[in-house]
């Protein structure tokens, strides 16, 4: 394909306009929504205000005046339509590894003849680690993990809930959660999934897919901004079965009666504990109104004709120098796609240098991030160049770029 044939993508993209919405840096082509999204161009003045206006001058009023007690639920309804849920089965709370184990303790306590956390040994470690955790906290719990292709198999009546990452993190592997979640309730168990790696890139369906609960980050495709609040799912098919392990005031059914018998009120809200972070809830609405008059479908289209373009220019150019680590077939893969080079970090070092940003994860894997909203056909084209161009040239192999950071 040439640079001419990706204009011509982007001249038909139903997407393009979609791009103004953000602030991109000149000189960067920005392939890394799966670890930290663009900024929203919305975020400065909206945040100003709220922090001039709202905490500026009308200081603890605007709990009340601007409803920032409202805002969990309020920005929820924001993601509803993204991840294929009703408003009042999500919550804008807390992170992703605290809301897991909220729901994982959930899992657990509603199915109290079963003790098995049934995952995968690929799974986001810290995913893991939340897990492994719980088994300290429910007396005779355990997490068992096993190989991605026997999960169905290994669901047996002592599964409490099989706990999975929707799109792997390194690879961009997806699973199918229709057919997982089945497979589930078949045996009884429920089912949680992480989203962190799919919500904002791809069209989710948590309601029709049949699926009981879920998390997910808010600052990766949903442009929430570092740190930002992520959200929890519980499907109202499991009504009021399931009761929140971290209690707190702010799920309380009268947060100021301070009452001294916690009583949890009505609905997802029972799932809060604390005070929500009203500055990060607020650009995280910021990022969901991104996708205002964007259609699922849309997204997910995009993020295919992205990822195919980059890895058939990327072969193209590289030849047998890398190898797909990603799963070939599209459908089998989320919007990211990983190429293992023998010196991937000082690779991706220079490729970053050089203006094309993306990120690095053990053993030798490049990751590369596809944002639906706001990367182009022709970022696209461009990154496979330079990676060509890097890797041909050799340029890689400069010592600053085998210096390992903090965050790579
Ligand atoms: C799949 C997955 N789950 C959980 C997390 C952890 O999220 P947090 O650190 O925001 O709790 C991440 C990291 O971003 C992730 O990629
Ligand atoms: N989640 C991250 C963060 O908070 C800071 C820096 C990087 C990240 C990440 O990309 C981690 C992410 N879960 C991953 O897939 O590696």
């Amino acid at each position: 394909m040439t640079f001419e044939d990706a204009k011509t993508r982007d001249a038909a993209d139903s997407l393009a306009h979609c791009r103004e919405r953000f602030r991109l840096p000149p000189g960067k082509i920005y392939l890394d929504g799966n670890s930290l999204g663009a900024m929203p161009a919305s975020v400065p003045d909206r945040m100003a205000e709220v922090i001039d206006c709202e905490w500026g001058d009308d200081l603890i009023e605007s709990w009340n005046k601007h409803d920032w007690m409202g805002a969990p639920e309020r920005v929820a309804g924001r993601l509803a339509p993204l991840v294929g849920a009703e408003p009042d089965e999500l919550l804008i709370t807390d992170s992703t590894s605290i809301n897991l184990f909220k729901l994982l303790g959930a899992a657990l306590a509603a199915r109290p003849k079963r003790s098995v956390i049934l995952s995968e040994e690929g799974n986001f470690p810290s995913d893991l680690y939340v897990a492994q955790g719980m088994e300290s906290f429910v007396r005779g719990s355990r997490l068992q993990t096993v190989p991605t292709d026997a999960i169905a198999a290994s669901i047996s009546d002592e599964t409490a809930v099989v706990m999975l990452t929707h799109i792997d993190y390194r690879g961009g592997g997806r699973h199918d959660m229709k057919a997982i979640n089945a497979a589930a309730h078949r045996a009884g168990a429920l089912t949680l999934w992480d989203l962190s790696h799919s919500a904002g890139a791809l069209a989710i369906d948590l309601d029709g897919d049949g699926c009981d609960l879920a998390v997910g980050c808010g600052y990766k495709y949903l442009n929430g901004g570092p740190g930002a609040p992520a959200f929890l799912f519980v499907a109202r098919h499991l009504g009021g079965e399931l009761s929140n392990p971290l209690p707190g005031w702010m799920g309380h059914a009268a947060p100021f009666a301070f009452d001294p018998e916690y009583r949890p009120c009505e609905g997802i809200g029972r799932f809060r504990t604390g005070t929500p972070s009203i500055l990060g809830i607020t650009a995280l609405e910021a990022g969901l109104a991104t996708f205002d008059g964007v259609f699922l479908t849309c997204l997910e289209a995009k993020s295919r004709s992205l990822s195919e373009l980059f890895i058939g220019e990327t072969e193209r150019r590289c030849g047998g120098q890398v190898r797909l680590a990603s799963p070939r077939e599209p459908e089998a893969r989320g919007s990211h796609v990983v190429f293992a080079h023998p010196h991937g970090y000082a690779v991706m070092r220079a490729l970053i240098e050089a203006g094309v940003v993306g990120d690095f994860r053990e053993p030798d894997l490049m990751r590369f991030g596809f944002a639906p909203l706001y990367n182009s056909h022709q970022d696209v084209w461009r990154a496979a160049e330079a990676i060509g161009r890097i890797i041909a040239s050799g340029e890689w192999d400069q010592p600053r770029f085998h210096e390992r950071r903090r965050v790579i």
